[in-house]
């Protein structure tokens, strides 16, 4: 894989200390209260895993993997449920689990679904977050990093579902794109 990658923006370490940092917001700002994760899959896997095993209180994982009807690798904002979550929300806290935020279009769109379906409170932790997502009136709790608007991959985030194995975030030399 090494050939194909053009830059390191993201180094495990830098991952692994800001999840250390988020950890302890969310145990602090959850204490007392029962907390379901919801991971929305597949690029979250990571954070996900990474996430939950620093978190000091016991909290339940559910999963929901979606799909936007863009075209080419832009999101629509309309959005078809390929697998729906296990877990009743009613008067649940909602953390959702995101690698990254791009548009925002995806997000947006799951924000109302999960709310219609009756939480006590829902709210998003990213990962990764590009400048575009400002332009989407998403309030998110928790971003790991602000990155520059360059197509990334690793720790969760595939291209042509390759890469998602990296342990850190990186760019992808041109060649891989046929350029
Ligand atoms: O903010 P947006 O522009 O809507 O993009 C963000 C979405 O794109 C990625 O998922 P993707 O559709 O690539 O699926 P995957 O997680 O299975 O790779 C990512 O995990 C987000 O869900
Ligand atoms: N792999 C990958 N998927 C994305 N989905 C939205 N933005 C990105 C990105 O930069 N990389």
């Amino acid at each position: 894989m090494g050939d194909d990658l053009e830059r390191v923006l993201l180094s495990e370490e830098q991952l692994h200390q800001r999840l250390d940092e988020i950890a302890a917001q969310i145990d602090a700002d959850y204490e007392g209260k029962d907390l379901l994760l919801v991971g929305v899959l597949k690029g979250a896997v990571m954070v996900m895993a990474d996430l939950a095993r620093r978190l000091h209180s016991s909290v339940q994982m559910d999963w929901m993997a979606v799909s936007s009807y863009g075209s080419g690798t832009k999101s629509s904002g309309v959005v078809r449920i390929l697998k729906d979550l296990d877990a009743d929300l009613t008067g649940r806290h909602v953390l959702i689990v995101e690698d990254i935020i791009d548009s925002g279009l995806t997000l947006s769109w799951l924000l109302s679904n999960l709310r219609s379906r009756g939480p006590a409170t829902v709210e998003i932790a990213t990962m990764l977050r590009k400048p575009e997502a400002s332009k989407v009136d998403v309030d998110v709790r928790y971003v790991g990093f602000d990155i520059p608007n360059e197509f990334v991959v690793g720790y969760g985030l595939d291209y042509a579902e390759k890469y998602r194995n990296l342990p850190f975030v990186g760019t992808l030399a041109p060649h891989v794109y046929g350029a």
